[in-house]
């Protein structure tokens, strides 16, 4: 199992590409299941994740041709991938392939609008909650679907087309909106989905879906409304930058102290993460180019945050938030109010000396002057990523184990901080 190892105590400066976002690529390539001629994916990033849902959708009958990447990119970095469903050949989702992430399970939406049928297994993805799926069951049974929960899949039917309804989100879901939003675009009449997710993947796609022919308006607002149509057609349509990965180095910035362009990012799909980030004592600014995060001498001020969906503080950054606070000139609260389970790195960053303690959703991390490498685990994503932040900080050698969850999520995250003086290798088998 591959390492990273991180020695700490180096600023930050240069420049780092930011990727196509991993959270828009996946229903982005989901939504090619909704047509039989070819959807084009620019700037789809090389993740294991990303990999994985090729291989789902594979099995469903969808070929793939990858089709260049960007100028003065070496191999590895995000492609153009063209997705062609022309026929789908099987309609199931088996649970050798979707138990690994959570986005796989969304396919239900598009196979069941296109097909009528869809038998999809229960969903894995990062162990951060129970992350039920009652949501997606309640909604597209709104749309006229018959639903049962059958030794661990969802075996979704509708005998005829969907049928357009109105359906109110008890709670904002990003991934009931995304597969919601992608059946309904088949359905017969209009559908009006209330208490939806406004996550600029949200709009990505919805975007990407209105250049196939849907006739979505809303998206980005908590009312979307969908105007069914008989059928979609191909398109080309370019993947956000990922804000997660944009939030996650600028914090990274804030941690060492230096100077980085964030090549190709967009302040604007995380300006409240970016405000918090600031508040601390970072300098950031958009430029023609991307952002610039700068921090120079001063010490990084504690700042309380509590995750929200969009436009709050999202969940994604708060494993990397914590990390930053770990080093500030004082108290500190974090409370996450989305995964009740998603507290797994306190433990590990407490391993470089952090000094955190646990109440509920909250943690209150008291700063220290100093943390001190070691080794620590990579428990999901984003904690992984946290830990990793922490290195760079740390006095000495800290050695991340479990870098596959890492791998989901982030595209050569140690070229990419290597070129800006952070000592970070990877360490193979
Ligand atoms: C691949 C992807 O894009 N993943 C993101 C997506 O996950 P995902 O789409 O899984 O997250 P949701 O927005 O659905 O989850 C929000 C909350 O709703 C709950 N819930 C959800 C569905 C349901 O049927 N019932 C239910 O109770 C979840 O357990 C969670 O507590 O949004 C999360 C919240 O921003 C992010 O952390 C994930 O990175
Ligand atoms: C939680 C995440 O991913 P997933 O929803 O696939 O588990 C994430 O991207 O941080």
């Amino acid at each position: 199992m591959d390492r990273i190892r991180i020695v700490g105590g180096n600023e930050l400066t240069g420049t780092i590409p930011i990727s196509g976002a991993k959270n828009a690529a996946l229903p982005l390539m989901i939504a090619s299941l909704l047509t039989d001629d070819t959807l084009t994916l620019e700037n789809v990033p090389h993740l294991a994740d990303v990999e994985q849902l090729i291989r789902i959708l594979g099995n469903h009958g969808v070929d793939y041709t990858v089709s260049g990447r960007r100028e003065r990119q070496s191999e590895g970095y995000s492609r153009t991938i063209s997705f062609s469903a022309r026929n789908i050949v099987d309609t199931t989702a088996p649970y050798e392939l979707v138990s690994k992430m959570r986005a796989s399970f969304w396919v239900v939406g598009p196979l069941l609008a296109r097909m009528g049928e869809a038998k999809v297994s229960l969903p894995g993805g990062c162990a951060i909650g129970t992350r039920p799926v009652d949501l997606f069951i309640e909604g597209l049974q709104a749309l006229g679907a018959d639903i049962d929960v059958d030794n661990g899949y969802v075996v979704a039917k509708a005998k005829n087309r969907l049928i357009g309804n109105r359906y109110v989100f008890p709670k904002i879901s990003v991934g009931a909106t995304h597969v919601l939003m992608m059946a309904a675009t088949l359905a017969r009449g209009e559908t009006v989905l209330e208490n939806a997710a406004r996550e600029p993947e949200v709009v990505n796609l919805a975007e990407c879906l209105n250049a196939m022919g849907a006739r979505i308006t809303g998206a980005g607002t908590s009312t979307i409304t969908i105007e069914g149509v008989d059928s979609l057609s191909g398109a080309r349509h370019r993947v956000i930058p990922d804000r997660i990965e944009t939030g996650t180095y600028a914090m990274a910035v804030a941690m060492t102290g230096g100077d980085v362009l964030l090549e190709g990012a967009r302040a604007d799909l995380l300006q409240g993460a970016l405000d918090v980030v600031s508040r601390t004592g970072a300098e950031i600014i958009q430029t023609n180019s991307g952002v610039r995060v700068m921090r120079n001498g001063s010490g990084i001020s504690p700042v309380d945050v509590t995750t929200e969906p969009f436009p709050g503080f999202p969940t994604d950054l708060q494993a990397q938030f914590m990390g930053l606070m770990t080093m500030s000139k004082g108290k500190s609260k974090i409370t996450e109010t989305i995964f009740e389970n998603r507290f797994m790195h306190v433990q590990e960053l407490a391993r470089l000396g952090a000094h955190i303690t646990l109440s509920g959703q909250t943690a209150i991390v008291e700063g220290v002057s100093k943390l001190k490498g070691a080794p620590v685990m990579a428990t999901d994503l984003r904690a992984s990523v946290s830990l990793v932040i922490a290195g760079l900080a740390a006095e000495g050698e800290t050695v991340v184990n479990r870098v596959y969850h890492l791998d989901r999520g982030f595209e050569r995250l140690e070229e990419k901080l290597s070129r800006c003086g952070a000592v970070i290798e990877r360490i193979s088998g």
